[in-house]
């Protein structure tokens, strides 16, 4: 058995024959991440989704999960997925509890589980609620908890912090901490906004215009992103030029404004006390380009 619970291999996928919406894309999913899939709009996030959980047909075999063909999988395989792609209808005038109990009626599940889950997804109290009394933090977490019902190794989460305010995003992110690492569950879980899911995933995949820009673990990630820049604004900033360029790698923008590679907090603190020592007026330090930025230009590369 692999390691990976997806395997994506060179795939090309369109909807019809003249135009590709996915481009030669490989991913790999390893077992026990969080692993985050990142694009903007219309880059081809759901599409990939949609074709892991055998909602599009994948002709060429390209994607594998638990290292079997998409098309192979059915139905047990997809009894170990647990995914929410499109919002699901629940019933606004039902409880929770309610809500949760039609579904194990329909897909003849152990309702026995229902309590666990409400309690893993904190709405326990909330359990006999009716769901149009429910924030939207509380509705998604239902609805992951939906997900969770058939017990999944791995969780496929279309932009499930999508519209929530800061709280509900807060929620739902220590949801899926805890189910990846208190149950094991792997989750795959896309966003278009990298600072929305940064602070929780183990991996990140980086898709724009249907190709892969970035793929790896988020201390990869952190390795690019540490040579970040920062803005020096200074009174005749090019008189320092010589100065700054013994050490560091800089760009002057202006008159006044300068760019500098910097590894580290102690390295910002250290140019500064350079300058400082050598009679330079500072009048303001600041980040140039940060992880978001770098996101953004990543994502609109064609
Ligand atoms: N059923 C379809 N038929 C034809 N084109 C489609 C279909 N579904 C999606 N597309 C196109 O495929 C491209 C990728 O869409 P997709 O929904 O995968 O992007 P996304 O990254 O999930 O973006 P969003 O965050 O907006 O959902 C878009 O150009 C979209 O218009």
């Amino acid at each position: 058995m692999s390691t990976n619970i997806i395997e994506i291999q060179n795939l090309n996928f369109g909807f019809d024959k003249t135009k590709l919406i996915l481009k030669d894309v490989s991913l790999m999913v390893p077992k026990g991440s969080i692993y985050g899939f990142l694009g903007s709009n219309g880059a081809g996030k759901s599409t990939t989704m949609r074709l892991i959980m055998g909602l599009f047909n994948d002709d060429h075999h390209s994607v594998k999960v638990f290292d079997t063909s998409v098309s192979d999988l059915y139905p047990e395989g997809f009894s170990r997925i647990g995914s929410l792609i499109d919002y699901p209808a629940f019933y606004d005038h039902l409880s929770g509890y309610d809500n949760l109990k039609i579904v194990c009626i329909l897909r003849n599940l152990n309702e026995a589980k229902i309590d666990e889950i409400l309690e893993l997804v904190g709405l326990s109290e909330a359990r006999n609620i009716k769901m149009k009394k429910y924030s939207l933090g509380m509705k998604q977490r239902l609805a992951i908890g939906l997900a969770l019902i058939s017990d999944p190794e791995l969780l496929v989460l279309d932009e499930p912090v999508n519209g929530l305010d800061p709280n509900g995003m807060k929620e739902v992110r220590e949801l899926l901490i805890k189910l990846n690492q208190e149950h094991g569950v792997t989750v795959f879980i896309s966003s278009h906004l990298l600072l929305e899911i940064e602070k929780m995933v183990t991996h990140i995949g980086i898709i724009s215009h249907g190709e892969i820009k970035f793929q790896g673990s988020k201390e990869e990630l952190n390795e690019l992103y540490r040579f970040q820049k920062t803005k020096f604004s200074l009174k005749n900033a090019k008189s320092f030029e010589a100065l700054l360029a013994e050490n560091y790698q800089v760009e002057f923008k202006n008159e006044t404004d300068c760019e500098i590679v910097t590894s580290s907090p102690h390295q910002i603190a250290e140019i500064n006390k350079i300058l400082v020592n050598n009679g330079a007026q500072i009048y303001q330090i600041s980040p140039a380009g940060g992880l978001e930025e770098w996101f953004m230009e990543i994502s609109k590369q064609n």
